[in-house]
């Protein structure tokens, strides 16, 4: 672990001052300044980010908040307006061959021949990319993401699902350091995101593959990735874990929501003159408290003290969804 700090302004790892970028070896995705201009449409705007070794990162932001167009550019397919861009200490716009060799890209929506089976796929792939005796390797893919059962029947018969791991499997087939998923569990089944995320989370654990996913999809991808960059307009808002970004924006502070069967209005105010309650609103039958610290026992004795018949008391805790909204209405007010 280094000593550098991420900087919430910039997304980008900083030591000692707010400006310095530092260079580690283990960064193999290195990006300054990157900014990316489609007329009067600026999708990418003076990004600055570090990818280590080993790391899941999510790239989570709204649609056209400028993932897609960040992705394409580290894969060469997209040429920077200005900044530079490395992915494994290449520049992808150079070196576009040697970056697709070693870096593994699954797009939201995977394109297979049809009447081909997934195995026949994958062989047409190793084909292309000049990869000899690719048997073993197929195998191994379509093991790792759960379709060996399946490898011999058509793809126009797969579930979006199954055709999402078979991309993925795509991508492994060329035995690649880095993968770059877009969307990765977009449109598929509660069962198929799961498999999707068990297999990042193996592919990190056990071969230490560096992964960067983007998605909109907040929940979904919230447990799997160590760190999460907040994207809103082509700019990184924020850059951390989920715990430090939720500790970042909770400032010492709870939301506690309480519900009553009885007189809510006499309950909000018996809670609003508590100790550490700095403020109480209701959202329909929801009081929802806003405190300094936890109190929610002092809340129950008090309510319960007082003779109201109390239904529900929870602390609200900041889960992706809530520091998404918050990091972006921040950004758009
Ligand atoms: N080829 C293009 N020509 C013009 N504008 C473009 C082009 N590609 C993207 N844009 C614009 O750039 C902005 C960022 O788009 P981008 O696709 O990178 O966002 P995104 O975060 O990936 O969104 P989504 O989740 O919808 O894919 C959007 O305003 C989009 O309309």
């Amino acid at each position: 672990m280094d000593d550098s700090v991420a900087n919430v302004s910039t997304g980008t790892e900083t030591k000692g001052t707010a400006t310095e970028v530092v260079d580690l070896p283990e960064h193999v995705i290195k990006i300054d300044r990157l900014t990316k201009r489609y007329g009067d449409v600026t999708a990418v705007d003076r990004l600055d980010l570090r990818v280590r070794k080993g790391e899941v990162f999510g790239l989570l932001g709204p649609n056209g908040a400028g993932k897609t167009t960040t992705i394409l550019t580290l894969l060469g397919l997209i040429e920077p307006t200005s900044g530079t861009v490395r992915v494994l200490g290449m520049n992808p716009t150079k070196e576009a061959i040697k970056v697709k060799q070693r870096v593994g890209y699954v797009p939201d929506s995977v394109g297979f021949y049809p009447s081909m089976t997934g195995r026949e796929n994958l062989r047409y792939t190793a084909r292309l990319n000049g990869i000899k005796d690719a048997e073993d390797r197929i195998a191994d893919a379509l093991e790792q993401v759960g379709l060996t059962e399946a490898a011999d029947r058509r793809t126009g018969g797969y579930s979006r699902g199954m055709l999402q791991r078979l991309g993925i499997a795509d991508a492994l087939v060329k035995n690649p350091q880095v993968m770059i998923l877009d969307e990765p569990t977009i449109a598929i089944d509660p069962e198929g995101v799961k498999l999707v995320l068990d297999l990042i989370r193996r592919l990190r654990d056990e071969r230490g593959m560096t992964v960067l996913l983007s998605s909109h999809l907040l929940y979904q991808v919230q447990e799997v990735c160590d760190r999460v960059g907040i994207f809103v307009r082509g700019r990184l808002v924020a850059v951390g874990s989920v715990e430090e970004l939720s500790q970042r924006l909770a400032q010492g502070r709870t939301v506690t929501e309480i519900a009553v069967a009885d007189d809510v209005d006499l309950a909000a105010r018996r809670i609003a003159k508590l100790d550490s309650v700095q403020q109480v609103d209701r959202e329909g039958d929801l009081i929802v408290a806003v405190c300094t610290a936890d109190v929610r026992g002092k809340i129950a004795e008090t309510l319960v003290g007082a003779g109201h018949t109390l239904l529900h008391l929870r602390q609200r805790s900041s889960h992706l969804d809530e520091i998404y909204h918050r990091y972006f209405h921040e950004q758009v007010n």
